[in-house]
């Protein structure tokens, strides 16, 4: 079925994706606005170098430009390109062949160049690209041998020619800029993805071990002592068991509020799995680490925990090791594992720190 819709559009996947990308609709609303406020400029200014034929045409693109505008609004967005394809295109062409090439209206045609590869597919951009090619070089051979139809004095002709470039440089600088700040947003939202956990927000799993390493990396130019904690919630499948999951997920959206407000600003706290947490404490020996693990164990216990009017009784237990120069780090987080589990065998609620000799 889902196939068959997409034979019936003729658009492929990736066209369809590209349209359906909000941003680009948002751009081409605020172009229509500019160039219609440019061709309102352009209205007085033609009716002061003395050709009104360009004048009106001017008023008919406005016209064009909110007619391309009420449709992207109301979501008709293929006409709207078909719109301010025309207009451009039009007005290009009667500019040059009413007061010649030296106007500098042509310079329009270029804007399409980059609209063209961000609105279509690449195979369909390129045909575009080679029409608008053979439109802008047919032109251009045109006024070789075609006199302005409605020339200007030269005075008024370098006018219009700045007038021309200027709004060119213009949008292109704000297409550029567009441009640029849309990417640098999708790449922080993809970073942000790449590294968090949704439920939480905390750091996930594979950003802690990036950050792990690179923490080892540095111990390892400078000797620095480095102390892993492993957190555990204590019988936390009670709270999904007796109170369902989204009590479950509360808890854990909590707990890590609580226990981000604990640690220090260098230090780096992660979901390590369902009920579990890592922190890496930089700079931090194995005592230092232990009074900062009591610290969040005890901060843990004494909160008042409550969940959709449920009052809750929540413990955690904390395995603590330090990291041996050279040693690999799923090494220092098993031992770190291993103290936890001793911390629960030991009746829960407790830190431990590594055995020695383990
Ligand atoms: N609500 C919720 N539950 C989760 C999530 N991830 C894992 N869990 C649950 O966490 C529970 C972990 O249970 P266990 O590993 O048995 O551990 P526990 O009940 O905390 O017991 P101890 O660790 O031995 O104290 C399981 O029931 C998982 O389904 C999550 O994202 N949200």
């Amino acid at each position: 079925m889902a196939q068959g819709r997409k034979n019936e559009t003729g658009l492929a996947p990736v066209a369809r994706r590209t349209h359906s990308r909000p941003q680009f609709w948002q751009l081409a609303r605020r172009c229509c606005q500019l160039a219609a406020s440019v061709d309102v400029a352009f209205f007085f200014l033609f009716h002061l170098l003395g050709s009104p034929i360009l004048a009106w045409i001017n008023i008919a693109s406005v016209s064009l430009y909110l007619a391309a505008f009420h449709l992207l609004n109301t979501r008709r967005n293929g006409l709207a390109i078909a719109l301010i394809w025309t207009e451009v295109i039009v007005h290009a062409a009667l500019g040059t062949l009413l007061i010649g090439w030296d106007s500098g209206f042509h310079y329009f045609l270029l804007m399409f160049i980059p609209a063209l590869f961000a609105g279509m597919t690449t195979t369909r951009a390129w045909i575009a690209v080679a029409g608008l090619w053979a439109f802008y070089v047919s032109l251009y051979a045109m006024m070789w041998f075609v006199e302005p139809l409605q020339p200007i004095s030269s005075n008024a002709l370098l006018g219009v020619f700045l007038f021309n470039l200027t709004v060119v440089f213009c949008m292109f600088s704000y297409l550029s800029l567009f441009y640029v700040n849309n990417v640098s947003s999708a790449q922080r939202k993809l970073q942000f993805m790449a590294t968090t956990d949704p439920l939480t927000r905390l750091f996930n799993r594979r950003h802690m071990i990036e950050l792990a390493e690179k923490e080892i990396a540095r111990c390892e130019r400078h000797p620095l002592q480095i102390t892993f904690l492993l957190l555990d919630i204590d019988h936390f499948k009670q709270f999904n068991d007796r109170y369902g999951h989204d009590v479950g997920d509360r808890v854990l959206q909590r707990m890590s509020a609580l226990l981000t407000s604990v640690l220090r600003t260098q230090d780096s706290l992660g979901r390590w799995g369902g009920e579990e947490f890592l922190a890496l404490l930089p700079d931090t020996d194995g005592e230092q680490a232990l009074l900062i693990a009591e610290r969040m164990r005890a901060t843990v216990e004494q909160d008042q925990w409550e969940c959709e009017g449920f009052a809750l009784s929540v413990t955690l237990s904390i395995g603590v090791s330090e990291y041996r120069p050279g040693e690999d780090l799923s090494l220092a987080i098993a031992r770190a594992d291993r103290a936890l589990y001793q911390g629960k065998e030991a009746g829960r609620n407790r830190v431990e720190l590594e055995l020695a000799g383990l």
